[in-house]
């Protein structure tokens, strides 16, 4: 039971009026209320209303699982397994998910996922990768069946209710913004949403490109409805101090007509199976954005094209910090259920 009015604290902080909001919603964590206590800890996690503090959201966060909110049960889980505010524990994000398994659908689904990959006891992947390489300049790779069927098929359907316009940075204002470039929408999962699951594929990813898991931006799926396309562009930022070294596609879908990456330098096609990856580094030696990795998703012909993204820094972000920051959550969304 809810035991201050949070509805009426989301209005006033949409308002402007975030001392107010916050009143009300400090009142509830108070109370031990969860569903202050989770909402708290997202602005925590945002920076939203109060001072961002990766430390106390999962703190918060934590006492809402504790008070039974499944949305905070699967926050939670994301923080444990990736590290978010404390620790990494991968025994404790599994520990999590089979505590919730009879009361959280998500939970199950995952831990069927988790309990068919391979892995070792932080959550990496014990084996290797079929890789072929397609390119050299620029450097492209194919993983053939990089996620299996089920993995895409979680993926595709935790995507679902996540959909927004999808975004592109601009550089000038440092923000992201809706581009032309870019019609297809996405779904990001950023901290809050990278799930044991969704951590384990990340770390899949990372250990693919020999990178650290922390050094993704939030892993998104991106959809593609006929005419729509993702034209010619670099992944790398101008002049960004901590540049995306590496992209790693995975195709989700293969039932659509049209909708290949293509890289024009290099005269390269890739239209995926399920579940195949696409490697592709994005800067010289140097370290400088590398012009020949210029690619495009041309437009779907028919169908619907899903594929999933994720963008790899060259460095991990600093304590304290994580990638995503602008995913600005929507309470009415994500709270109070
Ligand atoms: O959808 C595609 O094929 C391309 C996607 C892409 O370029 C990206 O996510 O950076
Ligand atoms: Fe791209």
């Amino acid at each position: 039971m809810t035991q201050v009015n949070l509805a009426q604290a989301f209005e006033l902080a949409a308002a402007g009026r975030p001392a107010e909001a916050l009143a009300i919603v400090d009142r509830g964590v108070s109370a031990g209320d969860p569903q202050a206590c989770y909402a708290l800890g997202l602005w925590r996690l945002e920076g939203a209303h109060v001072p961002r503090d990766l430390g106390a959201a999962r703190r918060l966060v934590e006492q809402a699982e504790q008070g039974g909110l499944m949305l905070a049960a699967r926050a939670l889980s994301a923080f444990v397994a990736v590290g978010t505010g404390g620790e990494a524990d991968w025994p404790g994000a599994l520990g999590l998910l089979h505590r919730w398994v009879d009361r959280d659908p998500l939970a199950a689904r995952q831990l069927q996922l988790i309990e068919a990959m391979d892995l070792d006891g932080s959550g990496n992947p014990r084996g290797a990768f079929a890789c072929e390489p397609l390119s050299d300049a620029p450097c492209v790779r194919r993983f053939p069946g990089f996620f299996s069927a089920d993995e895409a098929a979680f993926l595709r359907d935790v995507a679902e209710a996540r959909f927004r316009p999808a975004l592109a940075l601009d550089e000038q204002a440092g923000r992201f913004v809706r581009h032309p470039f870019r019609d297809a929408t996405a779904a990001a999962f950023p901290a809050v949403f990278e799930w044991p699951a969704i951590h384990a594929l990340n770390r899949r990813i990372a250990a693919a490109s020999g990178t650290e898991a922390g050094q993704g931006e939030p892993l998104q799926v991106l959809r593609y409805q006929p005419g729509q396309q993702y034209r010619p562009h670099l992944d790398a930022v101008p002049g960004v101090a901590n540049q995306r070294i590496w992209t790693m596609l995975v195709a989700l879908n293969d039932d659509y007509q049209g909708g290949a990456t293509v890289f024009p330098e290099a005269s390269l096609a890739f239209r995926g199976r399920t579940g195949d990856g696409l490697l592709f580094r994005n800067v010289d030696e140097g370290g400088r954005a590398d012009r020949t990795s210029l690619h495009a998703g041309t437009p779907v012909e028919a169908g619907v094209k899903l594929i999933a993204s994720r963008w790899i820094r060259e460095h991990c972000p600093p304590p304290g910090e994580a990638f995503g920051q602008h995913e600005v959550l929507s309470q009415a969304d994500e709270v109070g259920q």
